[in-house]
């Protein structure tokens, strides 16, 4: 869908991009980086508005340089920056942006109240924009990159100044248009964790450069490690610490959450056990009963994305490993040096959205 060869944008003070080279298939990708990483710049130039400094690209094989008219009729753009008329109603607007994108008054109307029904806007349709909460601007943004019926969306920053609910509402409209209507979608984000549910790729950039391309399920793998909570008994007031002092005992190795993993005040009733093979099950199950303790969950562990860049920070800057089970390398495609993946963990942390967020 998208192929960038060493593309870079240079400003006279700034780099942008620099010599970016990235294959981006079909399905909903994540464009990950903190402020300023090149994430706007980018798809600026994927929608041919503005000039690369080097390199090339194609999206869905045109090429940005000669073909940016083509490439915007097949391609909606969700901008990062509320750019809405306060005075039309959404219906207004977004049969407008349809009239622009080429489609005749009649087809330019249904398509409207379609995608404004699809988006969570159909009863406020006819309300002026200015009267809007942000999370309907937002929904606005996205109704009129979809109207025009593109093959592929770029969403600049969707879940921008939503709360925790309107960030996911906004997440699963975004899953949605994939899987509803089958169009292709590149969605910027600074944290990391919100991409983790939503996209099949990641792409990570920093400082204008390529960090990480892999699937969501690279960054995420399964590991050898299981998570087991219990429950407490009189006998054991804290089944935890008698199940973490048996198993240690008899040879397994033991943690707590590993950090940043979880929190709160659950995450100190989770051990995390290093699994050799099958009869690790056996053994926790054996030792828990054994203890006369509830088995609440025990379960493979899953990696969130950030936690493979804490332990990037950790190894580059050569701190001791950390607590817990220590995920397996990830797949690189550009060389992490520790100032990106330490900016690229920073991303996560200015969102001021532990984790997933
Ligand atoms: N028109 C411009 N002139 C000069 N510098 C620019 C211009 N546009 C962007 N930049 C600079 O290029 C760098 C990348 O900006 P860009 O907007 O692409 O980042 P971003 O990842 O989208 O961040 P944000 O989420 O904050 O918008 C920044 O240092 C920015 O200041």
């Amino acid at each position: 869908m998208i192929v960038t060869e060493s593309l870079s944008k240079r400003y006279p003070r700034v780099t942008a991009l620099d010599r970016l080279t990235v294959d981006i298939g079909p399905g909903v990708t994540g464009l990950v980086g903190a402020n300023g990483a090149g994430k706007s710049t980018l798809i600026k130039l994927l929608l041919g508005l503005a000039p690369a400094s080097e390199g090339s690209a194609t999206v869905l094989g045109l090429d940005v340089a000669r073909e940016g008219g083509a490439i915007r009729e097949r391609v909606g753009y969700m901008p990062e920056h509320d750019c809405l008329p306060p005075d039309v109603s959404a219906t207004e607007f977004v049969v407008h942006m349809a009239r622009m994108s080429g489609l005749p008054p009649t087809a330019a109307r249904e398509r409207t109240a379609d995608t404004l029904r699809h988006v969570g806007l159909y009863e406020e349709r006819y309300r002026p924009i200015g009267g809007y909460s942000t999370g309907m601007k937002q929904r606005v943004k996205l109704a009129q990159a979809l109207v025009h019926d593109p093959q592929l969306v770029f969403l600049d920053e969707p879940t921008n100044g939503l709360d925790p609910v309107g960030r996911d509402e906004m997440l699963g409209l975004i899953r949605r248009v994939h899987t509803e209507f089958g169009i292709s979608v590149l969605v910027t984000s600074h944290l990391l964790g919100e991409l983790e549910r939503t996209c099949d790729h990641v792409v990570v950039i920093d400082g204008g450069r390529l960090l990480r391309s892999s699937s969501t399920d690279d960054f995420t793998q399964l590991t050898a490690s299981l998570a087991v909570e219990v429950t407490d008994t009189d006998e054991h007031p804290d089944g935890t610490a008698s199940l973490r002092a048996a198993l240690t005992r008899a040879g397994v190795a033991v943690t707590t959450a590993a950090p940043g993993s979880e929190s709160g005040a659950s995450a100190a009733h989770v051990l995390y056990v290093e699994a050799t093979g099958e009869e690790t099950y056996d053994l926790v199950r054996d030792t828990v009963a054994g203890l006369g303790l509830g088995l609440v969950r025990m379960e493979q562990r899953r990696h969130r994305i950030s936690e493979v860049f804490q332990s990037d920070d950790a190894a580059t800057a050569g701190a001791p490993e950390a607590p817990g089970p220590q995920p397996a390398a990830p797949r690189t495609t550009a060389p992490a040096t520790t100032a990106s993946a330490t900016t690229a963990h920073r991303a996560i942390k200015d969102g001021g959205a532990p984790d997933a967020a």
